[in-house]
């Protein structure tokens, strides 16, 4: 097909005043001209993208969130002579490409914005004799197997015959910072990309377990983030670490064993909240889903997020896992997470899975649970 433009929609922002969705859709401008190589038009509620390179921006426009829908097209001058010119080449093309023979029922479908002395039902009646004297398809208003789109704006009308579905959401950056606890699993990684989708910026924490964990699973958080990235590229997700080990040796060694894996989450989530203090993010975003594990009970939830202040989200808190994978193998980090990593041997053999407020507090005491949240603090680092 030879195309001249893509034309990109989008739904929730139409719906904000005009001072906000001009500025959202400067983001998603700024986002599509970070994702590709193109230049780019906004018109009445419209993107117009001229990629450098056609199919690369056809593919990668799937990944900005704020775009609904989209449609390679082909562009020419309001008129009928042009019109007929645009639309014979553009179903030619669609004959080479065997997309419509003399057994496609197709329809044309006419919008038109502006002042024109021809209604939208004058011109696609017109088109559809445009069409049958390339192709004698039979016209099936209802069930057509083809839909010819003609859309007539002002002085420019567009010719496209496919609506591709883009992700949707809001554009990235435009809905605040979150810190994400990112493990090597299969949940958070799906749980970062839907806050992206959502808008906001993400910082990415992994708590490195060694010794009860392999080092391999720092760098399968390193190859989720890179993978996440491929969605982020107007406003890249930070990697972040913090060894994690002592912290969870000294919860060990100075409260019951049972409750290392509360004490495990609660310091995580005391140690992003630093850390989104520090770096003005304004929640915390984890991967729970009630009941998903033993120990993410309701309870044991709730006990977790003891003493900090900051909002926790849980995008995922009502998804099942088939849900949960279903999205992680189309945004790409179910390969990943997939890969085994060896487990935390940190886990006791019979972990709380309902532990309540007061035996949280007593457990947080006996380990020194500021301090040592201080300490593993203290040695974070920047991974990009
Ligand atoms: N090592 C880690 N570093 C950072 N965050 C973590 C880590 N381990 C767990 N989390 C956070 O705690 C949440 C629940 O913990 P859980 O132990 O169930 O995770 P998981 O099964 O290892 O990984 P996931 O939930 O991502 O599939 C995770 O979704 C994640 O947000």
């Amino acid at each position: 097909m030879n195309y001249d433009l893509i034309i990109a929609r989008y739904g929730e922002i139409g719906l904000k005043s005009p001072k906000i969705r001009s500025r959202f859709e400067r983001k998603l401008v700024k986002n599509i001209k970070a994702t590709f190589e193109c230049d780019v038009e906004r018109n009445q509620g419209r993107i117009y993208i001229c990629p450098d390179d056609f199919e690369d921006g056809v593919e990668k426009l799937n990944r900005v969130f704020g775009v609904v829908s989209y449609s390679p097209a082909t562009s020419t001058h309001t008129s009928y002579e042009d019109i007929d010119k645009t639309l014979t080449e553009y179903v030619e093309d669609l004959v080479s490409e065997n997309l419509i023979d003399e057994n496609t029922k197709f329809a044309i479908k006419c919008r038109r914005v502006g002042k024109h002395d021809f209604t939208s039902q004058e011109m696609a009646a017109h088109c559809g004799g445009v069409v049958r004297d390339v192709v004698l398809a039979p016209v099936d208003l209802t069930n057509p197997d083809l839909t010819i789109f003609v859309e007539v704006r002002e002085e420019r009308t567009f010719i496209f015959h496919e609506k591709i579905k883009g992700p949707g959401g809001l554009p990235l950056g435009t809905q605040g910072k979150v810190v994400v606890l990112l493990s090597s699993g299969i949940d958070s990684p799906v749980a970062a990309y839907l806050m992206m989708k959502r808008g906001c910026e993400v910082v990415a924490l992994h708590c490195n377990n060694d010794p009860f964990a392999g080092p391999k699973v720092t760098e399968l958080f390193n190859q989720l983030v890179d993978q996440l990235n491929i969605y982020a590229k107007g406003t890249p997700i930070k990697k972040r670490v913090i060894d994690y080990g002592e912290y969870l040796q000294a919860a060990k060694d100075n409260a019951p064993e049972k409750m290392t894996c509360v004490l495990c989450k609660s310091g995580m989530y005391h140690i992003a909240e630093k850390l989104a203090q520090k770096l003005g993010a304004d929640a915390i975003v984890d991967g729970s889903s009630v009941g998903q594990v033993a120990s993410q009970t309701l309870s044991n939830i709730l006990a977790t997020r003891y003493g900090v202040e900051m909002p926790i989200l849980s995008p995922l808190i009502g998804l099942d896992k088939e849900e949960i994978t279903a999205i992680a193998k189309e945004i790409g980090t179910f390969e990943i997470s997939k890969i085994d990593d060896g487990g935390c041997s940190a886990v006791p053999k019979y972990p709380e899975t309902r532990a309540d407020l007061e035996r949280v507090k007593e457990a947080c005491e006996a380990m020194n649970q500021d301090v040592e949240i201080e300490k593993a603090f203290e040695n974070i680092r920047k991974l990009d």
